[in-house]
């Protein structure tokens, strides 16, 4: 074993700039394919040319015993470079995997629902309007139906191929299957029993927005299709996938007269477009004393579905181009609330890009995956404040104020995407985990993911379901290959992030009304940390920002505070169970 750290440098040296023209190279590729699907884009070979340069320098990496290494960064680097993931493959493995990830991505991309009269309808932006906005049973199932039959069964051949040369490549790099090789990411022995641990905190919370939601649910749709101790059937929910349900915020309104929360209509009325969105988000991130897009990002991002036909993956995503000044979203946008959201999300792992992009290749991550996740997410949480929105003239300014019934509204609005989602981001990985490491076999594939969804969600499918179904396969992430509890860590520390910042911007009053816009103080804590990338262990980060190193639901629990006790009284004036006790209730199918 070579213990020369002066050699492991220059090694480290050479590995850094031949990366960043590798992964430059692949990028711009996956770019050209992901903005325009088509055979000859395809183009694996810069794949295999990564993946080509991922072992050449891993097995060298492999060859240094950094016990006595004075420089951590070092150590650190080699110990990363040491897994080389798929690279582990043999070459006709590797080519049948990527040619798996190719083809499942598209197959969900392009895939569409069609009706009778020949009319066919693509996710985005036709189904996702559908289940945000009808308020018709049957359409509603049209849509959610559709869909699973267009883009999950056709997935499950392919998964179950995946599912094996995924495991294959964790196994050869010393994991026990993929799902370990994920969980590893994080550094933290404990992370299972911490994530279930945070769960258990909130559960509570959680069954008492899935009651509440479910007797207006139930006002709407009535006790044909909704029992009030059951499960709620998953298409009504307002999201394709039940994952955050502001979509029927109207129904759930607590106080109709007091403020209105959705800024779409006036974004539509004052004719915003995609760029003033994102220009928006930027000029929030700006007021923070962070760094404003560059003119490429401008020049060179999709912020639209294009509108000649080309076919696209609309799922929104940010890309570094790996050479410190190309920076991209692709985000099919719609004019909507949630977008807005959505372009604050996108535009947070593209000001990750630029704090960290003088770091070396291998540092140029979150500190963990969730830190990623959560940056957009902080400053979104200011942003949708009414008292925000209302300066940016998104909201009118209420005179005769309701004093906490526009809290409520607020919170709830809040609570029907933050809360709502928890047992989803929570249970898309505890499917996946399950299936590689073999607990789920692929002959329980959907009896397991409607399992978990009963049990997290408190949902059941609005029609049976078999094995000839692939629901899971609906969602992006699962043939996108993108591991999700990623999402669940970042609802429960984008609170802690905001908290912390809106204590050093020196908000006072209740959390849920604090708005960090313009203060120099809040954008130096997330600054500093989303500069470090992957170079500390995360609970350095975290202790950066908040002053302690581990996850915690209190700064959650401490901004629904409010709701949490109305919640509790109007659950209990209802007399409505928490909970779903009669799970094998099913909707009448013959409607
Ligand atoms: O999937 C996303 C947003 C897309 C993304 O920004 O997380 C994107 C996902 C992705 C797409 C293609 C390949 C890999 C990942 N992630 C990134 O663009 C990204 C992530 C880390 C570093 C750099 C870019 N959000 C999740 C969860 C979510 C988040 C926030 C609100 C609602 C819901 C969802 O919609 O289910
Ligand atoms: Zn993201």
């Amino acid at each position: 074993k070579n213990t020369d750290e002066l050699d492991a440098k220059n090694f480290l040296n050479e590995y850094n700039s031949t990366a960043e023209v590798v992964w430059n190279a692949y990028t711009e590729a996956s770019w050209k394919y992901n903005t325009e699907i088509n055979e000859a884009n395809k183009q694996l070979e810069k794949n295999l040319e990564m993946s080509a340069h991922t072992l050449k320098y891993g097995q060298k990496a492999r060859q240094y015993d950094t016990t006595d290494f004075q420089d951590g960064s070092v150590k650190r680097i080699i110990k990363k470079l040491s897994d080389i993931e798929r690279a582990a493959l043999s070459t006709p493995q590797l080519e049948e995997y990527n040619t798996l990830l190719s083809n499942m991505e598209t197959k969900y991309s392009v895939a569409q629902v069609c009706r009778d009269n020949g009319m066919c309808h693509p996710l985005d932006p036709d189904l996702q309007k559908i289940m945000a906005e009808s308020r018709d049973y049957d359409e509603l199932l049209f849509a959610w139906k559709g869909w699973r039959d267009a883009a999950g069964k056709v997935l499950r051949q392919d998964y179950k191929r995946y599912v094996e040369l995924a495991n294959t490549a964790a196994k050869l790099n010393g994991h026990s299957d993929n799902g370990a090789f994920w969980r590893s990411l994080y550094e933290t022995p404990t992370f299972e029993e911490d994530l279930e641990a945070l769960w258990k905190e909130l559960e509570p919370l959680y069954q008492n927005v899935h009651a509440y939601v479910r007797r207006a649910l139930y006002k709407k749709y009535g006790s044909k299709h909704i029992n009030l101790k059951g499960p709620i059937p998953a298409h009504l929910l307002g999201n394709m996938w039940a994952q955050t349900w502001s979509g029927i915020m109207d129904l759930a309104m607590p106080y109709p007269d007091a403020t209105q929360v959705d800024a779409t209509p006036a974004m539509v009325s004052q004719g915003w477009n995609a760029v003033r969105m994102f220009k928006e988000s930027d000029n929030f991130f700006t007021s923070l004393g962070l760094l404003p897009m560059p003119q490429e990002f401008w020049e060179k991002s999709m912020l639209e579905k294009p509108s000649n036909g080309r076919q696209v993956v609309c799922h929104a995503s940010a890309w570094d181009f790996y050479n410190r000044k190309d920076f991209r979203i692709k985000q099919c946008t719609v004019v909507t609330m949630d977008d807005l959201i959505t372009a604050h999300h996108e535009m947070g792992h593209v000001q990750y890009f630029l704090q960290y992009k003088d770091q070396p290749v291998s540092f140029r991550d979150g500190a963990n995956p969730g830190f990623h996740e959560a940056i957009g997410d902080v400053l979104a949480l200011s942003v949708s404040t009414p008292k925000h929105l209302q300066s940016i003239g998104l909201l009118d300014k209420v005179e005769n104020n309701h004093g906490d019934h526009d809290d409520i509204n607020f919170l709830m609005s809040m609570a029907l995407d933050k809360i709502a989602f928890l047992p989803f981001g929570y249970l898309m990985d505890q499917w996946r985990w399950k299936v590689f490491d073999g607990r789920i076999p692929s002959t329980e594939y959907n009896k397991e993911w409607w399992n978990l969804r009963m049990k997290y969600q408190g949902l059941c499918p609005p029609v049976t379901r078999t094995e000839d179904d692939f629901d899971p396969g609906a969602k992006f992430h699962i043939p996108a290959n993108v591991p999700y509890v990623r999402y669940f860590v970042s609802f429960i520390i984008q609170f802690q992030f905001h908290k912390a910042l809106c204590d050093a911007a020196k908000h006072v009053g209740p959390l849920h009304t604090c708005d960090i816009y313009k203060s120099k103080e809040a954008g130096k804590l997330l600054g500093d940390v989303m500069k470090l990338g992957f170079s500390k262990p995360w609970p350095e980060a975290m202790a950066m920002i908040t002053g302690q190193p581990k996850m915690s639901a209190q700064p959650l629990m401490e901004y629904f505070q409010p709701l949490i006790e109305w919640l509790e009284k109007e659950n209990n004036k209802n007399n409505d169970t928490r909970g779903w006790p009669e799970y094998d209730w099913k909707p009448n199918v013959l409607e």
